[in-house]
């Protein structure tokens, strides 16, 4: 059983974005719970290899900008390193397209099989000079940037870091961009590019980019990982007499779909206390364990507000009254790990029943999880999906490695033992 309160971690989606932004703006600020997760200080330390003064005290972060153009080269024999971050790298992309040096980037063995082609196509249009493996798909990648053009594109994926990229590379353009989504995906960057000054205008799919001579700091507090929140969400939903307040959790409006869905699956949670900080909804959340669940249907428009929480969406099914089944999303194979097969291939070696789909899976209700040995294939969130069916196995269900999980929750294993009761 789960029980008690604790105050969520920063949100990962936004810590990336308050470094990077903070870094191309003028003067100086303050970021607060930021996240000390290993992608978040990915970033850090890219950006402080382009001369970026940043320090690190406890949970903030102060920043000196260096101005929209003001980021430096550094010796040639040097890489950028992203580690394991998509984000990290696809939205850098966009910021070094605009500067005038040339950057290698780098990362581990996960990112050099995620592909990067969905950004350095519509980059390249606007007047990049980029090259790698596999025709700039894969790392290494050599950018090159400097004077940019505008670009009006209708994205054939829906990616909040497609999207992103190409709003940073906007700023630098040599007149309005228009950027067009498929679907509305997380919006943290149009809020927090707007309050330091940006020129943007969202109007629903659309997105309009004016090019700024400068963009400005401002004081940042980084809401609660909603992504992260799931986790123990799940574990509060499927062990007996559970019940958990999790304090100051993100609730923009493109991340709460897992609150949508544990909803429709008849999960007792309640959003408390809601109000706005820096742009972005923020709110406490109760859960309580829901004996009750029934199976539900996730598709289209509502991918992109859970596209994370696939996984441990995956486990809580496992305790519903009937299918549910996870449809229109492919992008799950291009994760950390192909999280369709991770996921499935998993559950049904601890006793579950999944099916593989070519865009989904579906996942058969109320079986008995017996627990074994699955292989996390360093993707936090299999990792932490796993830890959480562990809660509801017969027997203990054992992680191959479990580190992965310092990439997006540090400390993830002493606060479930803290609410473990
Ligand atoms: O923009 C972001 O911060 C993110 C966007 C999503 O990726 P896609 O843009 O590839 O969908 C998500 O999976 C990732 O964890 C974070
Ligand atoms: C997909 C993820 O992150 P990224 O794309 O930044 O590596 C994630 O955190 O689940």
């Amino acid at each position: 059983m789960l029980k008690g309160s604790f105050e969520l971690i920063g949100d990962k989606s936004i810590s990336h974005r308050a470094i990077m932004f903070s870094s191309i703006s003028k003067g100086k600020n303050k970021i607060s719970n930021f996240l000390m997760g290993q992608d978040c200080l990915s970033t850090v330390n890219c950006f402080r290899k382009m001369g970026v003064d940043i320090e690190i005290n406890n949970n903030e972060v102060y920043v000196s900008g260096n101005g929209l153009k003001g980021l430096k080269s550094f010796e040639d024999k040097l890489f950028l390193d992203v580690g394991n971050s998509g984000t990290a790298i696809r939205l850098m992309m966009g910021i070094l397209a605009g500067q005038d040096f040339k950057t290698t980037i780098i990362g581990d063995e996960s990112i050099g099989k995620r592909p990067m082609k969905r950004v350095t196509d519509p980059l390249k249009k606007m007047g990049a000079i980029i090259s790698g493996r596999d025709d700039a798909n894969l790392i290494p990648i050599t950018v090159e940037g400097g004077n940019l053009t505008h670009i009006d594109y209708h994205m054939p994926v829906s990616s909040a870091q497609v999207k992103s990229s190409l709003i940073l590379a906007s700023l630098y353009g040599d007149n309005t961009s228009f950027i067009h989504e498929k679907m509305r995906s997380r919006n943290h960057t149009e809020i927090m590019l707007k309050s330091f000054g940006a020129d943007i205008e969202v109007n629903n799919l659309e997105i309009k980019i004016n090019p700024v001579e400068e963009l400005f700091n401002k004081d940042i507090y980084v809401p609660g990982d909603i992504s992260s929140a799931a986790f123990i969400m799940v574990g509060a939903l499927i062990s007996e007499n559970s019940e958990v307040l999790i304090k100051n959790v993100g609730l923009n409006d493109t991340r709460v779909g897992i609150i949508e869905v544990i909803k429709k699956m008849n999960g007792n949670i309640e959003i408390i206390d809601e109000e706005e900080i820096c742009g972005e909804k923020v709110g406490n959340i109760l859960v309580k364990y829901s004996p009750h669940l029934i199976g539900t249907t996730i598709d289209k428009e509502l991918i992109p507000k859970l596209i994370d929480e696939i996984p441990i969406i995956a486990v809580l099914a496992t305790r519903a009254e009937g299918d549910t089944i996870i449809k229109d999303a492919s992008e799950l194979k291009i994760k950390e790990s192909n999280r369709i097969k991770s996921v499935v291939n998993n559950l049904n070696l601890i006793g579950a029943k999944a099916i593989e789909l070519e865009d989904g899976m579906i996942i058969k209700g109320k079986t008995h999880l017996q627990g074994g040995k699955i292989q996390t294939f360093n993707d936090h969130r299999i990792a932490m999906s796993f830890s959480i069916a562990n809660l509801i196995s017969n027997n203990k269900v054992i992680l191959d490695s479990d580190k992965c999980i310092d990439i997006s929750f540090p400390g993830y294993f002493n606060l479930l033992k803290k609410l473990s009761k």
